[in-house]
């Protein structure tokens, strides 16, 4: 046991279980012992239990945080996760531990935005099909119907999830394609709605009536499979249907489904069910489906941010002062 007066100066055990920039390992090392995964895959579960039999802190970025895992961390005092969504933390496991959870909002909202128009511009016009088309020799005339696609500017939006993220895509929308916008969150939100002349439609009417639909809650019990196929068949035959919040949001099978039976015109997706997602998905195989490897917030910069940030919000829980991102339940 230390002396008394060198206990206030012992820097806090942590562990990194991800890969930081070099910045903000060095940050961590002023302030914190760790040890790290010295890997770019992610670590194994038995492995990462393993290595938190003396940790107080954990910089994660996904995996379970759960009885289990709590289980074989008795020193744990608080986890920082470098993303948003922390679908991962089992609130009520931490909660009866006095465990702090922490995540990074809102310096990644522009960069994930970004991406969200992304998908919308990739599936209406088309790109990635048109982009074989022209790489395999397969090159077809400008005036050829066949490869017409759906504007963008001036249809309407429909955002599900109308938080800092949904937000910045619909200013986008609004300000750089003329695009009218509707959202549903379960409570409304008059500041946005009168900045961004934005419609607050029941879950049916923005399906009804929405060109573009992106999906941008968080994934919890009630947001689970929340769009299954009664959700896809309320929707135009012309939608496009983005989704980049969590996979499990969406009923995959039913999606598919939706997609073979031509009920919606094609779907952008940065998320799936499962990640990584099966080579052989049926989802993968369909010209009118744009997929990416869950890459929201994958630029250089915001990811420093993001990992600067987690850092960060570790060191203030360790330190006994209260981080800036705590998150909402664990407050
Ligand atoms: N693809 C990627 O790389 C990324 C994905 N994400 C995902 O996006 C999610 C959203 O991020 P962010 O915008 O920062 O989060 P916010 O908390 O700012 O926004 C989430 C919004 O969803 C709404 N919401 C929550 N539950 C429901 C529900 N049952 N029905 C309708 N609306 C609901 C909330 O409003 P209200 O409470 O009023 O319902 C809130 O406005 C993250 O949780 C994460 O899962 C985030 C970053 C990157
Ligand atoms: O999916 C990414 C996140 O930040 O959440």
């Amino acid at each position: 046991m230390p002396k008394r007066e060198e206990r206030g100066t012992l820097k806090p055990n942590i562990f990194i279980a991800r890969s930081v920039p070099p910045e903000v390992e060095a940050y961590l090392g002023e302030h914190c012992s760790y040890t790290k995964w010295e890997q770019e895959d992610p670590i194994p579960r038995d492995k990462l239990l393993a290595s938190l039999r003396d940790a107080e802190g954990l910089l994660t970025s996904g995996g379970k945080i759960d009885d289990e895992l709590l289980e074989h961390a008795p020193r744990l005092r608080a986890v920082s996760t470098i993303s948003v969504g922390y679908n991962n933390f089992d609130i009520e496991a931490m909660k009866t531990r006095s465990v702090i959870g922490t995540n990074t909002p809102d310096v990644l909202n522009d960069t994930v935005a970004d991406l969200i128009f992304g998908l919308m511009l990739a599936v209406a016009r088309r790109i990635p099909e048109m982009d074989r088309y022209v790489k395999e020799g397969a090159w077809k005339r400008g005036d050829d119907k066949t490869l017409f696609g759906l504007d963008v500017h001036h249809k309407k939006l429909g955002i599900i999830g109308m938080g800092s993220i949904g937000e910045a895509v619909a200013r986008r929308a609004k300000f750089g394609f003329n695009m009218n916008i509707a959202y549903h969150n379960r409570n409304r939100k008059p500041d946005t709605e009168a900045a961004l002349e934005a419609e607050y439609l029941s879950l049916q009417e923005l399906l009804q009536t929405s060109d573009f639909i992106v999906l941008m809650t968080p994934l919890t019990p009630e947001t689970k499979g929340m769009i299954g196929l009664g959700e896809f068949a309320l929707m135009k035959r012309t939608a496009i249907f983005v989704n980049a919040s969590r996979g499990a949001t969406v009923d995959e099978q039913a999606m598919v489904q939706a997609l073979q039976k031509g009920l919606i015109f094609g779907a952008g997706l940065d998320v799936f069910e499962h990640e990584p997602v099966s080579p052989d998905h049926p989802l993968l195989h369909m010209p009118n489906v744009v997929t990416l490897p869950h890459i929201g917030s994958a630029t250089a910069q915001t990811r420093l941010d993001m990992a600067m940030l987690a850092a960060e919000n570790l060191v203030a829980a360790l330190q006994g002062h209260a981080p800036s991102c705590l998150v909402r339940e664990l407050r």
